[in-house]
């Protein structure tokens, strides 16, 4: 440990010392000296040596972010302005089928995202999970730490930043990950305080997952089953954020602008807010609705689709209220790593031929963990209009 950052006997008197920076560029300690050399990597692994993520920051006390967590300005996120009515449909999927299937289809190809009411999943697991996903994130930082892992050796992991070694500011949040699908996690892996909400919740989704697929493929005019016959539900990855509160909400995010690479998502957001999405070169704020999930169109659907539904860019300004925020996505993958994606053959034409190429999901995935940071959709890497 270098000198500017004293042994210290706990480990959340480390985060105190994590730098931040001065107006001037001049990088300055806890305890105002002056110091001239400045190693982000070594403040990123002093932070992350801490297992207490951004949750440890804010228990400390910190008034300033470190510089770990610091945007260029292009990236900094301002509250949207709110939209009255909310422009971002609201579907009730107890309606008529064709309405429905009407319904998905044109929110999937205008905004990317819809909200779904009267989805099946029950709204009081939906409550007990946000409470009990919350409840682990707030458990005491001895119990916490002894969670902090990223390898996925049980399928369970806690972190803060999936990709805090790769990215160039990190963001205000951490995250509990699970794999629900094709196999569940290690039972025992997953925190006691959340397990049976975790359990009954990946029941639900699962269903859920295969009905939406099915109005997708609907939406597209190919079978019902298509989409799951092609095992697009059949990886579930499970993130659960929280996003604390921020002391400078002005110069970091809670998750920088993405696409989600997969699928499709389902995100079960508690009342706090703070998701946005681009729609027409505008950032629009998705309101929570309580018993609500929202649903979003993952690049792959973007491709499958031959561009007939899109994958939208979103992001999560740095909560700036003393509520935390919790949010639960589910992310839907392919379980068939070899068989070939690419558009749906049926609705290819000589008329309407295939925008992209055909790719097994392990190449699509090694893309994702190669592409640039640029927040883009992974579309354009099997585009055949850059040939
Ligand atoms: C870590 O390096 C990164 C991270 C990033 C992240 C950018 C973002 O923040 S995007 C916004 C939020 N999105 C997420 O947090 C992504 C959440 N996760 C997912 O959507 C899924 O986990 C998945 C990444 C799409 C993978 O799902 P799935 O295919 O169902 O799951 P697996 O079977 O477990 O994994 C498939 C394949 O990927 C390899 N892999 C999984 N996790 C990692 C990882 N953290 N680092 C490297 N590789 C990983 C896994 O080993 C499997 O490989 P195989 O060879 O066995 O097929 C952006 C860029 C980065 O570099
Ligand atoms: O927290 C949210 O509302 C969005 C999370 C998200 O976009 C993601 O995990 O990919
Ligand atoms: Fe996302």
């Amino acid at each position: 440990m270098s000198s500017l950052f004293p042994k210290l006997e706990h480990p959340l008197k480390v985060l105190t010392h994590l730098r931040p920076k001065t107006k001037t560029g001049t990088i300055m300690t806890s305890v105002t000296q002056p110091v001239l050399a400045f190693n982000r990597q070594d403040d990123v692994k002093k932070f992350e040596d801490t297992k207490l993520g951004v949750k440890g920051l804010v228990d400390s006390g910190v008034t300033q972010i470190p510089s770990i967590f610091h945007h260029p300005p292009e990236s900094l996120i301002n509250s949207a302005p709110d939209t009255d009515p909310d422009p971002i449909p609201v579907i009730d999927l107890s309606g008529p089928t064709p309405e429905v299937v009407d319904q998905v289809r044109k929110a999937a190809g205008t905004f990317g995202f819809f909200q779904v009411v009267n989805h099946g999943v029950p709204v009081s697991l939906l409550d007990r999970l946000v409470k009990t996903v919350k409840a682990f994130h707030e458990l005491p930082p001895e119990e916490r730490m002894k969670h902090y892992r990223r390898d996925m050796a049980t399928g369970v992991t806690y972190f803060s930043n999936i990709d805090l070694f790769v990215s160039k500011a990190a963001s205000w949040r951490d995250t509990l990950q699970l794999r629900l699908g094709p196999t569940m996690a290690d039972i025992d892996a997953i925190p006691d305080i959340c397990r049976n909400e975790i359990l009954e919740w990946d029941k639900e989704v699962k269903q859920l997952t295969e009905k939406l697929l099915g109005l997708f493929s609907q939406g597209l005019g190919v079978k019902a089953d298509k989409l799951t016959e092609m095992s697009c539900s059949g990886g579930r990855v499970m993130v659960g954020h929280y996003y604390p509160y921020c002391p400078e909400p002005n110069k970091t995010v809670g998750i920088a602008c993405h696409t989600d690479p997969g699928v499709l998502t389902v995100l079960l957001q508690d009342q706090v807010g703070g998701l946005q999405i681009k729609h027409e070169g505008n950032w629009v704020n998705v309101k929570p609705v309580h018993g609500a999930l929202v649903i979003n169109v993952g690049d792959l659907l973007q491709i499958l689709s031959n561009d007939k539904y899109t994958s939208v860019e979103h992001r999560v300004y740095a909560n700036p209220q003393h509520e935390p925020r919790v949010s639960i996505a589910v992310f839907c993958n392919p379980s068939k790593r070899d068989d070939l994606y690419g558009p749906l053959p049926e609705i290819v034409s000589p008329r309407e031929p295939a925008h992209y190429q055909q790719f097994t999901y392990s190449e699509f995935i090694n893309r994702f963990f190669k592409k640039e940071l640029d927040g883009k959709s992974l579309a354009k890497y099997f585009s055949l209009e850059n040939e």
